[in-house]
């Protein structure tokens, strides 16, 4: 089965090469030449990487590259069984990808989006087959984080989830069935309260988000604490769930504390911009 990656960003970038690595045809569209040249070299500094290591041959390496079409043309979807949809975090640009896909796909084929926060439900609406619309939601960096997130939209059919789960497996990842439409899922809803706990922490003067870090990783044996955490994957990206979460549920619960929007319009997003939590220039 051939499958559509759209988006070559970050994640979508990295699940073509997923895909890839897991014997599959893969198609991976972006809007223009020059990021789909981006990650094609990011998947081959990574493979370089693994050759040096001795896990990854010259030949794999090649052949895993021949399975990867390159294109800025949506159309060239038409015969994938399965197109995952990595475009930006933002509901009106992925409807129309939908819209336009369910046009273009053969009514069998499943589009899956792998938004971490937006409603399935929604992104279906745009088509006209959300019994063949998902969420698949996978981790970054998705060639090593094991989990995917199968979510079901409201319509999605029992029979989708049955696919995506089995395409996970394909994968080598370990897929989890999310039975309802709901924000963050599962992982976002769990981690998105400890963020604002650790930071109402700071702001009550219990502890210092090093100590917390250290707290976090040591009592709970996490890889990483709340405060590297959030530097690490986006300050900016963690108020955005929150305040999505917010205008969803209108639960206090899930109120951003002030002192991280505070950071945020400090222009303190994290390691990608030198400082959030932490500094990272010094
Ligand atoms: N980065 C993460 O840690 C992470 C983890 C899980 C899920 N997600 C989700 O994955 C999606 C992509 O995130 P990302 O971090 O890879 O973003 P990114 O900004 O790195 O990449 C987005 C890519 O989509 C392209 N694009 C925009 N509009 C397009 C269109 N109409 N057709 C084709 N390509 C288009 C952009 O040119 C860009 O290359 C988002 O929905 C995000 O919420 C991100």
């Amino acid at each position: 089965m051939m499958i559509g990656v759209v988006g070559s960003g970050t994640m979508g970038g990295a699940i073509a090469h997923q895909t890839a690595i897991s014997g599959f045809k893969v198609i991976l569209r972006d809007v223009e030449q020059r990021f789909l040249d981006n990650a094609l070299a990011r998947m081959q500094k990574l493979m370089d990487r693994q050759i040096a290591k001795g896990k990854l041959t010259e030949e794999q390496k090649a052949e895993i590259t021949e399975r990867i079409t390159f294109t800025t043309k949506l159309e060239d979807m038409k015969d994938c069984g399965v197109v995952i949809e990595a475009i930006i975090e933002d509901l009106e640009a992925k409807k129309a990808v939908f819209h336009s896909l369910d046009e273009i796909l053969r009514p069998e084929a499943i589009i899956a989006s792998n938004t971490s926060s937006m409603s399935i439900t929604d992104i279906a609406s745009a088509t006209n087959r959300p019994d063949r619309v998902a969420g698949m939601h996978f981790f970054n960096p998705p060639q090593v984080m094991k989990l995917v997130e199968v979510v079901r939209g409201y319509e999605t059919s029992d029979e989708t989830v049955k696919e995506l789960k089995k395409l996970s497996i394909d994968f080598n990842k370990e897929p989890i069935e999310v039975k309802k439409d709901t924000p963050g899922f599962i992982v976002n809803r769990i981690m998105i309260p400890q963020f604002i706990e650790a930071i109402r922490l700071v702001e009550e003067g219990v502890a210092s988000p090093e100590d917390i870090d250290k707290a976090v990783t040591l009592g709970l044996n996490y890889p990483m604490g709340p405060f590297t955490l959030q530097d690490y994957a986006g300050v900016d990206i963690g108020l955005h769930v929150m305040d999505y979460f917010y205008e969803e549920f209108k639960d206090s619960r899930f109120a951003a504390p002030l002192t991280l929007r505070n950071l945020v319009r400090a222009g303190r997003v994290g390691k990608k911009s030198g400082a959030g939590w932490y500094d990272y220039n010094k």
